[in-house]
């Protein structure tokens, strides 16, 4: 038996079997990281490639037993420490008004993008009770479901994340159109992210009532920003969900590429992922003694020979350090990643106890 494993539960546990993803966030002592993936539920597993020839993208995210079913498969597969929902980031601009298709091999696209004041009439702050209720659904069903084997992680893509996708309509290296109509029609900008903040706390408040455990916040495009613009159009919308949130579960936020205002998010309270373009260190020196941080492996290296993954693996959590630290990728794992080689990224950090 693992001394840090809880089997008997607690009251803020509610009764887990495997809490070591709660004790990292509330920062006890542990004797090796708990581990997860970002994007852990996806094309790299055979298992969802059987139901995504089966049923389309929002078919999937909208059916409660195809999300339970595919939010367990890396925890019976690989082992992780903890479930997230399988979902999107999109479901919120959707239920905004905004239409969202998920194209095969091209990736998300919304072909009426907001450019305007006009644009921005079409949308709408929803009830997601209502609007995304098969989201809440999908948590209890998943919760119930995993009975207590390990932590649910809700999500939700931060404001200027969402923003990134509502105005420049797809995918982008760049996210140029996203960032000049941020620059070029500020009040505009700051008028959407303010309806999608106050969309996004009230998500996340529900899906910590519906049976999340630790919500985290995406940020996938903020490091296209310089510092001082991620202080202008992220972290007021980031504070404001952080602030709200906390009170009822705990919140990672993972704002990629923006090692520069780890600072700032450590001193929202948050736990705060971080990616390999960081020393951990210097994210450590940063985030401060008392801040969970997450992270922070390449993605890219899991394409490396199982034993090679596990040592680098081990030394992620050497420069790391055991507490407070919640062991994972630097962004998400890639369809092109053996089964193999994910499960030894998660043995060598299990293993790390023994080492
Ligand atoms: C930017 C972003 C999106 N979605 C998400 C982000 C933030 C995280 C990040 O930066 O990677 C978040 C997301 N999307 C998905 C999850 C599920 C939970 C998980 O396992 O982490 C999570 C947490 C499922 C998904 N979301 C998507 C897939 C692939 C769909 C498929 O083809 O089966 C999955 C499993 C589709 C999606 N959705 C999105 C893109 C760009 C794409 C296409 C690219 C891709 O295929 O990976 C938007």
């Amino acid at each position: 038996m693992i001394p840090s494993v809880n089997t008997t539960g607690n009251a803020t546990s509610s009764n887990l079997k495997n809490d070591l993803l709660l004790q990292a966030l509330r920062g006890e002592q542990l004797s090796r990281p708990p581990v997860w993936m970002m994007r852990q539920a996806g094309r790299y597993l055979p298992e969802y490639m059987v139901l995504r020839r089966k049923y389309d993208f929002f078919t999937r995210c909208q059916t409660p037993e195809l999300v339970c079913e595919i939010t367990l498969q890396p925890v019976d597969i690989v082992g992780v420490d903890a479930a997230i929902i399988f979902s999107d980031i999109l479901v919120v601009p959707q239920a905004m008004g905004l239409e969202v298709l998920m194209e095969e091999g091209k990736g998300p696209s919304l072909p009426a993008p907001i450019k305007s004041v006009d644009d921005l009439k079409r949308i709408v702050k929803p009830d997601v009770n209502d609007q995304l209720h098969y989201v809440m659904d999908a948590l209890t069903l998943t919760k119930k479901t995993l009975d207590g084997r390990v932590p649910l992680i809700g999500f939700a893509g931060a404001p200027f994340t969402l923003l990134c996708y509502m105005v420049q309509g797809k995918g982008s290296k760049t996210f140029d159109e996203a960032k000049s109509f941020c620059f070029t029609q500020p009040a505009l900008a700051h008028q959407l992210m303010q309806m999608i903040t106050d969309t996004t706390i009230e998500y996340l408040i529900a899906q910590s009532k519906a049976g999340a455990d630790v919500v985290q916040l995406f940020d996938s495009w903020s490091g296209l920003l310089s510092p001082a613009d991620f202080e202008a159009f992220a972290l007021p919308y980031i504070k404001q969900i952080v602030a709200a949130v906390q009170p009822h579960c705990p919140v990672i936020v993972f704002a990629k590429g923006s090692w520069y205002a780890i600072e700032a998010m450590a001193a929202t309270g948050a736990a705060v992922g971080v990616d390999w373009c960081i020393p951990p260190a210097m994210a450590r020196s940063f985030a401060g003694k008392h801040t969970t941080l997450q992270g922070s492996f390449d993605p890219a290296k899991l394409m490396m020979a199982p034993a090679d993954i596990k040592k680098e693996a081990h030394k992620m959590i050497d420069a790391f350090g055991v507490q407070h630290y919640i062991a994972n990728l630097g962004h998400g794992i890639t369809p092109n990643i053996p089964v193999d080689h994910a499960r030894a990224f998660v043995d060598a950090i299990k293993e790390y106890n023994a080492k």
